[in-house]
């Protein structure tokens, strides 16, 4: 019954939209600032892993997290430089316009988790609360934004195509 709310209610449809435009703005500009500032993560890759996140038994709670750290992602920072960076103003657009807002909710809460393994927590919590509710609500959540075009749009292309394939089969 929640479930069905979430996914067809109008005023819900409305309330997301607020949220959306919220969390968007807050990606978007943390990647422009990225961007435009020259950002480089290996700093923080780095006290990732010497600061990893204990257990309270003193152990290391995520330790494929950090060995990914060490043997991959510092390694490869030129990368996750740009992949961050870009990754969160594309997000941001999307959460903001409603464009592929699932999919936008979806790598902003890949971010988080990312951010929240390597032991930040600032405002990542509160992100994956709204991460989760627009993307458990699919296209309700863009049905106010480009979404309510973009896919309808993107539907008629892929079904048109598996006709034509399908008439080049048969022929
Ligand atoms: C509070 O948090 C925190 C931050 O701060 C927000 C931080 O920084 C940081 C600091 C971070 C670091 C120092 C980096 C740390 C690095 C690591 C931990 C390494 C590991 C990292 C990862 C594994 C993450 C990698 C990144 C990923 C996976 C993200 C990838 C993202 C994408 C590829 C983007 C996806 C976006 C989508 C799908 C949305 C796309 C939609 C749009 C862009 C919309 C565009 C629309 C238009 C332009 C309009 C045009 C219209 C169109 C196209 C439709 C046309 C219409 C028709 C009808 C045809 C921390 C710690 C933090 O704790």
């Amino acid at each position: 019954m929640f479930g069905k709310l979430l996914r067809e209610n109008n005023i819900v449809a409305g309330i997301l939209t607020i949220v959306r435009i919220y969390l968007g703005w807050a990606w978007m500009s943390a990647g422009w600032g990225k961007i435009t500032g020259g950002f480089d993560a290996s700093g923080f890759l780095k006290g990732a892993i010497a600061n990893p996140v204990m257990g309270p038994d003193g152990n290391m709670v995520y330790s494929g997290w950090v060995s990914f750290l060490e043997s991959f992602a510092i390694p490869n920072a030129g990368l996750f430089n740009f992949l961050v960076a870009w990754g969160e103003l594309l997000v941001g657009l999307g959460l903001i316009l409603g464009c592929f807002t699932t999919a936008a909710a979806f790598f902003a809460l890949v971010m988080n988790f990312a951010f929240m393994l390597s032991g930040t927590v600032s405002h990542n919590p509160t992100d994956v609360i709204m991460g989760v509710f627009i993307a458990a609500a699919g296209y309700n959540a863009g049905k106010f934004g480009l979404d309510r075009f973009v896919l309808p749009y993107l539907r008629k292309l892929v079904s048109k195509g598996k006709s034509e394939a399908g008439h080049s089969i048969s022929a």
